[in-house]
């Protein structure tokens, strides 16, 4: 049994995988994480191997603590990862952004794949046919969008993240909501008509915490799946046994 972990700038996922197969799956904030992982541990024993990708720092307590409790893969920029990363700043590249290639080529093999991930940001991530990785977008997320709206301005009020009936906001909280979600669809639908112009067999992956809200509003044939980062860490962990 695995167990992968991956830190995001909003909320830590945590899925326990057996044979390949996700048989538990937790979310926490930061400072519920080793709570979190106590019961997991209790729950699930059997529990050997773990491995965790984090784009948001952990404490050094907490990262001991891991490591005493598992026998624990930190993934980093050397870490053997299953495609060609043709990055231009390899080392620069977001780990949770590993983590999703690998799963593409891995459950994709040989098709070209986007793979777009709604959470804090936003992230395009493509690879090709060949295998390799040649880079994508990123952009804020839905509530990160709703908080620069207010932040930055005088008059705009925090909103919780709404469904818009109509493109045409008729009043304050309606241009907000519509700015905001179906600016993101649009976006969304946007960047996938690029891709189907440029690359014939493409598959649309989305994945992240805001992908419920944003699944049936897409134009656009994709597959959801939240649970996409979690089985790409799985393979990663996987990969690096042999
Ligand atoms: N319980 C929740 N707490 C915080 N954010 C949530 C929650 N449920 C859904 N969300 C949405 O999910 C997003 C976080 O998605 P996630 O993929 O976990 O992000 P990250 O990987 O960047 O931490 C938030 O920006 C918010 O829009
Ligand atoms: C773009 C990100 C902030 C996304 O983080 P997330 O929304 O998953 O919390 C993360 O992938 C990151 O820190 N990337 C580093 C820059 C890059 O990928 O080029
Ligand atoms: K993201």
């Amino acid at each position: 049994m695995n167990l992968t972990i991956d830190v995001g700038n909003t909320l830590i996922k945590l899925g326990v995988f057996d044979s390949g197969k996700l048989k538990l799956k937790k979310t926490c904030i930061k400072k519920d994480l080793l709570h979190t992982l106590a019961e997991i541990s209790e729950a699930l024993p059997a529990i050997q191997k773990c491995i965790i990708s984090s784009v948001a720092n952990l404490s050094g307590h907490q990262l001991l603590k891991l490591e005493q409790l598992f026998d624990v893969l930190i993934l980093n920029h050397q870490t053997k990862i299953p495609f060609t990363n043709k990055y231009e700043t390899p080392q620069t590249l977001g780990i949770d952004r590993i983590a999703l290639v690998s799963a593409a080529a891995e459950q994709y093999s040989g098709e070209n794949v986007l793979v777009i991930d709604a959470g804090t940001c936003i992230t395009y991530d493509f690879l090709n046919s060949e295998n390799e990785y040649l880079g994508g977008a990123i952009s804020p997320g839905i509530s990160l969008r709703y908080k620069a709206l207010h932040t930055f301005t005088e008059k705009l009020p925090l909103l919780e993240a709404t469904n818009p009936n109509l493109y045409i906001g008729n009043n304050t909280t309606a241009s907000i909501h519509s700015g905001v979600i179906n600016g993101v669809l649009y976006e969304i639908d946007g960047y996938i008509s690029e891709y189907h112009e440029n690359y014939h067999n493409l598959t649309v992956i989305l994945t992240g915490g805001d992908v419920h809200f944003l699944r049936d509003s897409i134009k656009n044939d994709i597959f959801a799946n939240s649970n996409f980062l979690l089985e790409g860490l799985n393979h990663i962990l996987e990969f690096n046994k042999h």
